[in-house]
């Protein structure tokens, strides 16, 4: 898959040169739940129809990042993660739109004109709420008057799992509040993250439990504080393991920002300084304050038994 950066107005460079027409699929796709992979598959099975590329139309950072509404949450998918599912999925080029302050006052039908004219779209996939253009004045109606005569235009139902609407928004408080499980099963895969193994405060290995350390690659959403069984990817392995997220209250008073920490099983290796992506696989339990480090011990070995237990199953 290409990646393809463009940023307003668009210029002559940023336009590859292309022998056929292609369907596009345009939307934030921040966590490519289940919902947006029925819109970008729709794409997809239409390029195949009609024997032309697929592309997506996304945009960084997520314009609520930008427009700072103050309840920005974090990403569940960062541009990094969402490049590698979406070639995953097989698609041919991804399109970034640089979104800032400009951008964002571009009317509908400049958006329309200006950006999507040029891409030489046979047909454009869009979910039923996509909204476009300055106050996301424009919607599905506008973008079907702008295409008469240019393109086609498909818009995606709702997708709905167990009778509610999938949602990034479902998901986010879902992975906030603990709900691992329901997040997942939105998501239609276990949740990532990725970071860098940096240093921690060197105890792990005193009290029998080394942990890694992460510092994470992007702003992800912060998920609940406590303890998660996981797999990592080390050293090209999948590597089963036990992640606590949190401030570590039996050690601490006042940290506010948590720690991501992962303790791998049967390894003994150096990773300072490596990339993980750690896949949460199910949530254990809430993050406590122990009376002492002994029972923190035991707590952390009957986590670490019932981690390897889940994810032997
Ligand atoms: C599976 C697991 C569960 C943990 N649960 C808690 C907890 O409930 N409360 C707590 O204060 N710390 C908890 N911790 C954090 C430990 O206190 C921490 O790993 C230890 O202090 C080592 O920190 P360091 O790597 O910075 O040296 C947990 C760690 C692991 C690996
Ligand atoms: N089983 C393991 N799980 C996680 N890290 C391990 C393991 N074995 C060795 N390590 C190494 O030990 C480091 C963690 O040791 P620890 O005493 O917790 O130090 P720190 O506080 O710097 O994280 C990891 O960053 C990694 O390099």
């Amino acid at each position: 898959m290409k990646t393809v950066f463009l940023s307003y107005p668009l210029s002559s460079e940023m336009l590859l040169e292309r022998e056929s027409k292609q369907v596009v699929a345009i939307g934030q796709f921040d966590g490519i739940h289940l919902g947006h992979i029925s819109v970008i598959s729709n794409a997809i099975a239409l390029a195949k129809e009609k024997e032309l590329p697929s592309a997506v139309v996304t945009f960084n950072p997520h314009p609520k990042e930008v427009m700072g509404k103050g309840n920005y949450e974090g990403y569940l998918t960062p541009l990094r993660d969402k490049q590698e599912l979406l070639a995953d999925m097989g698609i041919d080029t991804l399109y970034v739109a640089q979104f800032d302050e400009e951008f964002s006052r571009v009317s509908p039908q400049d958006f329309f004109t200006d950006v999507l004219l040029p891409l030489d779209i046979d047909t454009v996939v869009v979910g039923f709420d996509f909204r476009f253009g300055y106050l996301g004045a424009g919607d599905v109606v506008m973008l079907r008057e702008l295409g008469s005569g240019n393109m086609n235009v498909e818009v995606a139902p709702p997708y709905l799992l167990d009778g509610e609407k999938v949602s990034s928004s479902s998901i986010r408080r879902a992975l906030q509040s603990g709900d691992l499980q329901s997040a997942n099963h939105l998501f239609g895969r276990n949740y990532k993250i990725r970071g860098i193994v940096i240093d921690g405060e060197k105890r792990g290995r005193t009290i029998g439990f080394p942990t890694a350390n992460l510092k994470l690659d992007d702003r992800y959403v912060i998920p609940a504080k406590g303890v998660y069984a996981v797999r990592a990817y080390v050293h090209q392995k999948w590597i089963p393991g036990v992640m606590n997220v949190g401030v570590k209250p039996t050690f601490h008073d006042n940290v506010i920002a948590p720690s991501y920490e992962v303790h791998l099983f049967h390894f003994n290796e150096n990773v300072y300084g490596e990339h993980l992506t750690v896949e949460l696989v199910h949530f254990l339990r809430e993050e406590r304050r122990f009376p002492s480090i002994q029972e923190l011990i035991e707590q952390i070995q009957a986590d670490a038994k019932q981690a390897e237990e889940l994810l032997m199953s």
